[in-house]
């Protein structure tokens, strides 16, 4: 399990706490205002901010004195994840080994993690000749190369239509349940994620102030949901 607990970033005039928990397997969906901190969260997490005090650990062991690549996770970010110049099958490569030169079993790897991805025909492809749909699953298939326990996912498909948006979620919670990664998602669309998320975290001000069941957007109660999702406006 991933334990995060009061993991404290000052970050000029603010300040971040997180705690929160990821079991193998499971997909929390993190939602929150622009601005609340979900992006320092994912920094955080993946090694990309230091934080001044707090724990983090996976699996017992404690996360801090690694360095981002020797963490296990993976991050996708919302757009610029591929070189154009290079193919399908080179831009899956590159998470095995940033020179590209790869072993027999490694191109194997980039040949089932592209088929895992619908994306088997297209291995000769540039990016540009795909749809963005297809081009975020080409990124999602670098990360399954990296076959990292853990996937942090920044707001990925917020540029796809909504039912693009949809189909890559359900590949998302089909991951989860298949290869038992746990993923974290950053999502501006929580109606959307409500259906493959077993949890839901909500930031407000650098603060998760409600984690829960996904069901809890339904009818919410609690008082940052309401406001979140403009519950409360005249
Ligand atoms: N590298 C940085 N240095 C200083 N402040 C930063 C840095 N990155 C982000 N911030 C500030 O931290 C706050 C939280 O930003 P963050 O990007 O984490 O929010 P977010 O919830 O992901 O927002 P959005 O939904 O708009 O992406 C913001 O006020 C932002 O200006």
């Amino acid at each position: 399990m991933l334990i995060c607990d009061d993991l404290t970033l000052q970050r000029g005039s603010e300040t971040f706490h997180f705690s929160l928990t990821l079991q193998p397997g499971e997909l929390l969906v993190l939602v929150g205002p622009s601005g609340a901190g979900k992006s320092t969260l994912l920094d955080l997490l993946a090694g990309f901010a230091t934080p001044q005090q707090g724990t983090l650990s996976w699996q017992g062991e404690s996360l801090l004195a690694l360095s981002p690549a020797q963490r296990p996770f993976t991050t996708l970010f919302q757009s610029d994840n591929l070189f154009d110049h290079l193919t399908v099958a080179q831009n899956i490569g590159l998470g095995l080994s940033p020179t590209l030169r790869l072993s027999q079993a490694q191109r194997q790897q980039v040949q089932e993690a592209a088929a895992r991805m619908g994306l088997g025909d297209r291995l000769a492809s540039l990016p540009p000749q795909l749809s963005g749909g297809q081009q975020q699953r080409v990124a999602l298939a670098r990360c399954l190369v990296r076959q990292r326990p853990l996937l942090l996912l920044d707001e990925p498909f917020s540029a796809l239509d909504p039912a693009l948006r949809q189909e890559l979620l359900r590949e998302i919670h089909r991951l989860t349940r298949v290869e038992g990664i746990g993923v974290l998602l950053i999502s501006h669309h929580p109606q959307e994620a409500r259906d493959v998320a077993d949890r839901l975290a909500l930031l407000e001000q650098g603060r998760i102030v409600f984690c829960g069941a996904p069901s809890a957007l339904d009818a919410p109660e609690h008082a940052a949901l309401r406001r979140y999702l403009g519950h409360d406006a005249d």
